[in-house]
């Protein structure tokens, strides 16, 4: 049985189709990018694997657990979008990405700590330590951007559901949280589903990409179907031979 069963998911608003007989497995610790056009439902993709939403039919299991009623931390489930607490410190907002697992008030004394000087490891990794004191409000959008990636990893989920995290960021502070989030990855061994734009950075990171497209179009009604996994690409080692073979007739080399 693998980690993550997503068995023919259809979900609608209305009468109209967003997904269509969506059917995949996912083994614990790969890293999944996805892909697709705009408003094709990824988002909506990952709000079914949060429990968020329920399906409209199908099923999807984690640990062969019972499809879930509603997002549960016990589940080890951290969406990054509206993670960041407004009236909380950045160093308090990362401390408390630790302890939704355990519940604050149960992190005290040397565990509280413990919990603290993590919280400044992590502070220096995502390049926010000179603003550890500050509130959200007082940083850039990227600076919150990185709070809110590095509060979803201070929980260490066993899955991280990631929706255009890097987006907003300067190509600079992106490579950095790619590295980071490579590193976070290795140590907790943890399952990600990352919804990008970014083909190059879902090869980069992916150890599959999958692509969402719809597979059936009406030319007179484009709502009429949904979408669906259409391709379902091994991108490790960097999506080889795919850019292998770009590099080859791209790559001027003089002689
Ligand atoms: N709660 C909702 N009720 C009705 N329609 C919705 C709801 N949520 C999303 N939609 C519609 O479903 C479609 C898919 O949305 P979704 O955000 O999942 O797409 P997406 O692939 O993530 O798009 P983007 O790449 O632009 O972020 C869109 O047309 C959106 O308007």
């Amino acid at each position: 049985m693998s980690f993550v069963e997503i068995r023919d998911i259809f979900q609608s608003y209305g009468t109209r189709p967003i997904l269509e007989r969506v059917n995949v497995t996912v083994e614990e610790g790969e890293f999944i990018s996805i892909v697709g056009a705009s408003g094709c439902g990824k988002s909506t993709f990952l709000r079914l694997l949060l429990a968020q939403e329920r399906p409209t039919r199908g099923t999807i299991r984690v640990a062969g657990a019972d499809p879930a009623q509603e997002p549960g931390l016990a589940r080890g489930v951290v969406f990054q979008r509206y993670s960041v607490f407004p009236h909380m410190t950045v160093r308090e907002n990362i401390i408390a990405g630790e302890s939704f697992r355990t519940r604050w008030g149960r992190v005290s004394g040397a565990a509280r700590r413990a919990a603290e000087t993590r919280a400044d490891e992590t502070l220096v990794r995502i390049g926010l330590d000179h603003v550890a004191g500050n509130y959200p409000a007082t940083l850039s959008g990227g600076m919150q951007q990185r709070l809110a990636i590095g509060q979803a990893l201070a929980a260490k989920p066993r899955i991280l559901l990631l929706d255009e995290p890097f987006g907003a960021l300067d190509p600079g502070t992106r490579l950095a949280m790619h590295d980071f989030l490579g590193e976070l990855r290795r140590e907790t061994g943890m399952t990600v589903f990352m919804v990008t734009h970014d083909l190059e950075e879902g090869f980069k990171l992916g150890d599959r990409v999958l692509v969402f497209d719809k597979p059936r179009w009406d030319p007179t009604d484009p709502n009429a179907y949904g979408a669906t996994i259409t391709y379902d690409f091994d991108a490790r080692d960097g999506g080889i031979p795919f850019q292998r073979i770009t590099e080859d007739t791209h790559v001027f080399r003089p002689e």
